[in-house]
């Protein structure tokens, strides 16, 4: 579904602020695949996700989805069959407009002066029930009166209406309160079954990162360093992980987010 091969990328080259953030970095997923991802401080994951999305162009290498060469894309039409969310709860809908219009643009169906048809109503309360949050009974209310994790799950029902080929999830549960963050993590964990949707999820949670999905990736200096999945994966502990980790890199894990988590 998704074949990187060598995608380099140096921010502010030939300046002092020169960053190499990712380096050489290859990578294939199947068709519904769901890989985590977790790394240290400025190893290179957002990165990773902003040249997927298209919001810069690599240096060089090239990145196939679903069969489409999408090196040269601009990320207006990449975004058409990438799903993404960020960790930034406000960010993925529109909080002036309300949930259903939030629900017609993301189907693609509507806008600010359009008018939703009965039947699609029918369809965005039944998907908005599933997300058992009464949000089905709000319809017409704007999107900036929901809490934090109610605009997360609305934002995920959003980048899903239409299955994307791939859903990008950049620790997009880590600014939301433990039992907002737990819904929310299992809304995703169903949507992407239902959907079998393959999807790359970057978190600072390493025992999520074992357990959610069918592969772990590790990443540190804008390189993926660990690759597991398959039984190796399902006899891993964190601290086995962990272990993994120094072994490859030659230096214990260094994200604050990851520590201050425990
Ligand atoms: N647009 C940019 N301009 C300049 N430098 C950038 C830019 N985007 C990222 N970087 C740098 O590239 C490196 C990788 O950043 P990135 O955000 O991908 O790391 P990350 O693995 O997501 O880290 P974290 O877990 O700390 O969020 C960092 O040193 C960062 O400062």
């Amino acid at each position: 579904m998704l074949t990187i091969s060598n995608i380099s990328k140096t921010f502010n080259p030939g300046t002092v602020n020169e960053k190499q953030a990712l380096t050489g970095l290859s990578l294939h997923l199947e068709r519904g695949d769901f890989v985590t991802i977790i790394g240290s401080n400025g190893a290179g994951k957002s990165t990773l996700f902003n040249a997927i999305s298209g919001s810069f162009l690599t240096d060089s290498g090239s990145i196939l989805l679903a069969g489409r060469d999408i090196t040269f894309q601009p990320e207006y039409r990449r975004a058409k069959r990438i799903g993404r969310l960020f960790q930034d709860p406000l960010r993925g809908t529109a909080p002036g407009m309300t949930i259903e219009e939030n629900l017609a643009l993301a189907a693609g169906s509507g806008g600010w002066f359009s008018r939703v048809s009965r039947a699609e109503k029918t369809r965005f309360r039944d998907r908005l029930a599933l997300l058992d949050m009464g949000l089905e009974d709000r319809m017409r209310q704007p999107v900036g009166l929901l809490s934090g994790g109610q605009r997360q799950a609305l934002t995920l029902l959003m980048a899903t209406m239409v299955p994307p080929k791939l859903l990008l999830l950049d620790e997009h549960t880590a600014a939301l309160d433990p039992g907002a963050a737990e819904k929310v993590l299992g809304l995703t964990r169903d949507i992407v079954a239902e959907h079998k949707l393959t999807t790359m999820m970057i978190t600072h949670n390493m025992q999520q990162a074992l357990s959610l999905g069918n592969r772990t990736l590790m990443m540190d200096s804008g390189r993926i360093v660990l690759d597991v999945s398959g039984e190796e994966r399902s006899g891993l502990t964190v601290s086995g992980l962990l272990e993994r980790f120094k072994a490859g890199v030659g230096k214990g894990l260094d994200n604050d987010r990851i520590l201050l988590s425990g």
